[in-house]
């Protein structure tokens, strides 16, 4: 990615805070998600209809009863018996529809919500570099962990509860029309106030609800790193300061939570009762006014009946609706920042157009920034043959890594300046170009899993190029030597091997997928002398078969290398081979050797770690 569109991520990175963003960006990902299982949603909305229809005959029956058969004193046991069978068959059946629609729309929610969590999982599988450098992974982790289960909510309150809710306020409206219009009317007036109710409600919380969402991936994120540099943080002892930002963390995160449940407590619910009471006297009050004009027949007493209960009816769904509003706000902003997360533009995938064959790389012209007009590269050009072994070296910050990102396709480089075996880098189909370049990076990267599946890494290799490829990188005998061989689980990170043992298991790994350019970045810089020996032999038996490529900052690594490149601030200050560079009087590479030569002798265990 050219610099200037990182810098254009970085500004753009971060959740929507609009509510109209947030209401469309959430409404958008739900029904995309949804989208394969809208047959089930359908047949819910038609079970849903029915029941609503089978409930708001009750209070029909009901009126019936009272204006045909109580108010008359007409005993008709048969029609009063029959009437009261029909009332108890409708509700039965009723709940069992209910009970269809809920088991369509579970099924939905958990569906939809598996593709997203699924989906957001692979997508940033597929994410370029450049976001991971300003990702913060316990952050992340909560996305693709807390908020795909906040979008469960979404389904949830939004089908079961908002649906639900809407067709039982429809069917009772529908009924409360049919008896008596003008009472009709009269309860739909005062309905605009729960909108008003709402619409405070969700301006007072709104804030709050976002801020406790960031809040509480905050605290994943803070309880990621630290679990991850625990070594770190109890050596030097910052277990209390950590300890004390998480408490801070937590208490605002109270805070927060408080200022939501507040807005909840004091506007919510009081004002729904509220309305209630305020419709049923205003039901009540129109009955009075016509007693008094003399207009009651006592047909209407019914009518009040079944208004009385219909009004139960209609307030219980929008105080339903209203009363989910905080819960809904919250999986809002878990679904927007969801949705965020997938717009983050993907690695570009070149169609497949050439191919690496032997492994011969040619670097133009090299110029490469990660911010605008801060160039870490400059005008950097090499000729690499296929088979041939490189070192590179330089001082910290020279741009070793960076040089390695780029032809390992981390970060794209300007078009046309790096080719390998003559084709433009980034026309290599990505799966092509995975399985062909292999890369050992300077802390190996182990699973938790066995030895044999830390080398495959979940590709189609067979047992014999499992083993050859152990065999190559001086694995193999270690690797009998566990108790249960190639099928010993490795504990997690590879806990139960030596730091070199892992490197010799990484470099495993990269040949395992028969690579023709192999890139090591300062694969021996965690490791002793002896094991360094051992990858050195490794990387000697390879030569003439595979292009390596190794960042070292120990010269020894690379001091059988065909060729060696000193970079200083970003360009070739230095090319050739050992003994050529030696001769450069008060060049940077022989400065650079004898400095640890110096080193060496002063500690005669180099790097110092365990040995394979
Ligand atoms: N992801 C990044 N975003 C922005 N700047 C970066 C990034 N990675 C490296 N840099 C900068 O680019 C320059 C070169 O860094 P690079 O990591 O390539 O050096 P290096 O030679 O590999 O150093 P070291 O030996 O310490 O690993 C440095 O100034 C560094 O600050």
């Amino acid at each position: 990615m050219p610099a200037e569109s990182i810098a254009a991520e970085r500004a753009a990175h971060g959740a929507p805070t609009s509510r109209r963003d947030l209401l469309g960006e959430s409404t958008r990902l739900l029904v995309r998600a949804a989208r394969p299982d809208k047959h089930h949603f359908w047949w819910a909305v038609l079970w849903l209809v029915a029941a609503a229809a089978l409930e708001a005959l009750g209070p029909l029956i009901g009126k019936f009863l009272i204006d045909h058969y109580l108010l008359p004193r007409h005993a008709a046991v048969a029609q009063i018996g029959a009437l009261l069978a029909g009332a108890l068959v409708a509700g039965m059946l009723s709940s069992w529809l209910r009970y269809l629609q809920l088991l369509r729309l579970a099924g939905l929610a958990m569906r939809s919500v598996q593709r997203v969590r699924e989906e957001v999982y692979a997508h940033v599988l597929r994410l370029p570099m450049a976001f991971f450098d300003r990702a913060i992974t316990g952050q992340l982790v909560s996305r693709v962990t807390n908020d795909t289960e906040a979008v469960k909510t979404l389904y949830v309150q939004v089908l079961f509860v908002m649906l639900d809710s809407v067709i039982v306020l429809v069917g009772a409206a529908i009924a409360m029309l049919w008896l008596d219009w003008r009472l009709m009317l009269a309860v739909l007036v005062l309905l605009p106030a729960v909108v008003v109710i709402v619409a405070v409600y969700q301006r007072l919380s709104a804030p709050a609800v976002t801020r406790t969402r960031e809040l509480r991936s905050e605290l994943n994120a803070q309880m990621a790193e630290s679990i991850a540099g625990m070594p770190v943080l109890q050596a030097a002892n910052a277990t209390d300061r950590f300890r004390g930002r998480f408490a801070g963390l937590n208490e605002s995160h109270y805070a927060s939570r408080q200022v939501e449940l507040r807005a909840n407590a004091w506007l919510l619910r009081p004002m729904l009762d509220l309305l209630n009471v305020v419709l049923l006297a205003a039901v009540i009050g129109m009955f009075g006014l016509r007693i008094q004009g003399g207009a009651l027949g006592t047909i209407e007493v019914g009518v009040l009946y079944a208004f009385v209960s219909y009004i139960a009816r209609v307030v219980e769904p929008l105080t339903q609706i209203t009363m989910q509003f905080s819960q809904l706000q919250q999986a809002m902003v878990g679904a927007a920042r969801v949705h965020t997360l997938l717009k983050e533009a993907e690695t570009p995938e070149a169609p497949p157009q050439a191919e690496v064959r032997e492994g011969g790389i040619r670097i133009e012209q090299l110029t490469f920034a990660y911010q605008p007009g801060r160039p870490v590269l400059h005008d950097v050009d090499l000729t690499i043959a296929p088979g041939s072994f490189w070192g590179i070296v330089g001082h910290t910050g020279s741009g070793k890594s960076t040089l390695l990102s780029l032809l390992l396709r981390f970060y794209p480089a300007p078009a046309g300046s790096i080719r390998i075996d003559g084709a433009p880098l980034d026309q290599i189909g990505e799966d092509h170009l995975r399985d062909r370049v292999g890369l050992v990076p300077q802390e190996p990267f182990l699973l938790a899993a066995t030895a044999r599946e830390n080398i495959t890494m979940g590709r189609p290799i067979s047992e014999a190029q499992v083993e050859a490829a152990a065999r190559a990188a001086q694995a193999h005998d270690f690797i009998l030597g566990l108790e249960r061989g190639y099928d010993t689980p490795l504990g997690e990170g590879g806990a139960r091997l030596s730091v070199g043992q892992k490197q010799l298991i990484a470099i495993a790994r990269a040949l395992a997928g028969d690579p023709r350019i192999l890139f090591l970045d300062e694969a021996t810089a965690n490791i002793d002398s002896e094991t360094e020996q051992v990858v050195q032999r490794a990387l000697a038996s390879l030569r003439g078969k595979v292009t390596i490529v190794a960042i070292a900052h120990r010269l020894s690594t690379v001091r059988e290398a065909d060729t060696i490149v000193v970079l200083n601030h970003g360009r070739v200050a230095e090319l050739g081979t050992h003994d050529a560079l030696m001769q450069v009087g008060g060049g940077i590479y022989r400065r650079l050797y004898e400095l640890q030569q110096l080193e060496d002798q002063d500690e005669p265990d180099g790097a110092g770690s365990e040995s394979a």
